[in-house]
């Protein structure tokens, strides 16, 4: 069974008179284990993708199958519980709460998702692997581009998600720490066997990757 099934999605934006149609009959598949990436031209729609494929929006037609389930089909109530329980996300850095520290931000998802998640040693862990060890106490106003971008990282991986859908999660960091993050998601693929969608322009992930799109007039089309 895939863990993500994107069955005919289309999705368009607009006004009763006029509408651009963004997705344009997309289908898309990918199984545990592996890390995608879809690329293309900015306003071509990925982030749209990413948020359709994570039950944050649903398409105007289509079906989005997460583990078994039709995502799209469900209640709002039930797609929250969905989302919580298996998609860890990855998005731009003022994600992160501005009034909670670095250390309060992972508390906040231990009060929203009591089990399941990181030890506090293998949270240790992965905040030093990224490097971010020494700013629990910070605000996210007190923190560099990157090292936001790195918090959102640690925080979508705590949770031990089934996928994590990552959008341009490597954009203000350097050639090392892009190394970094790039082994960080392929060793939950790999090893944990976990399902890793990211949307992103950066040509240095796109060796870790398993397969590769390219989003464009609509259409998803397979490069690798
Ligand atoms: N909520 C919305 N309301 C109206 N139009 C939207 C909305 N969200 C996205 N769009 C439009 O849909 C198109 C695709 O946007 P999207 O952000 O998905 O592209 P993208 O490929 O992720 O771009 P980028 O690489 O610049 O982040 C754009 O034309 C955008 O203006």
């Amino acid at each position: 069974m895939a863990t993500i099934e994107l069955n005919n999605i289309t999705k368009g934006f607009g006004t009763a008179t006029s509408s651009e149609l963004v997705l344009d009959h997309v289908n898309f598949v990918s199984n545990a284990g592996e890390v995608t990436i879809i690329t293309g031209p900015s306003g071509s729609g990925k982030s749209t993708l990413l948020t359709i494929m994570g039950a944050l929006r649903n398409p105007d037609a289509g079906e989005v199958w997460l583990s078994g389930t039709q995502v799209n089909q469900l209640s709002q109530r039930d797609q929250d519980h969905f989302r919580l329980e298996k998609i860890g996300f990855i998005l731009q850095a003022h994600t992160l709460v501005p009034f909670l520290t670095v250390h309060d931000q992972f508390r906040l998802v231990d009060q929203v998702k009591p089990t399941g998640n990181l030890t506090p040693a293998h949270q240790q862990e992965l905040l030093e692997t990224l490097d971010i060890a020494d700013l629990k106490t910070h605000y996210p106003a007190e923190l560099s581009g990157g090292q936001s971008q790195r918090v959102a990282i640690a925080r979508g991986l705590y949770t031990q998600p089934e996928l994590i859908l990552a959008d341009e999660p490597t954009a203000s960091l350097d050639e090392a720490r892009v190394t970094k993050v790039c082994e960080l998601l392929a060793a939950a693929a790999r090893e944990q066997g976990k399902t890793v969608v990211i949307v992103t322009h950066d040509d240095r992930m796109y060796p870790y990757a398993d397969h590769l799109y390219e989003l464009l007039d609509g259409q998803l089309r397979q490069r690798r």
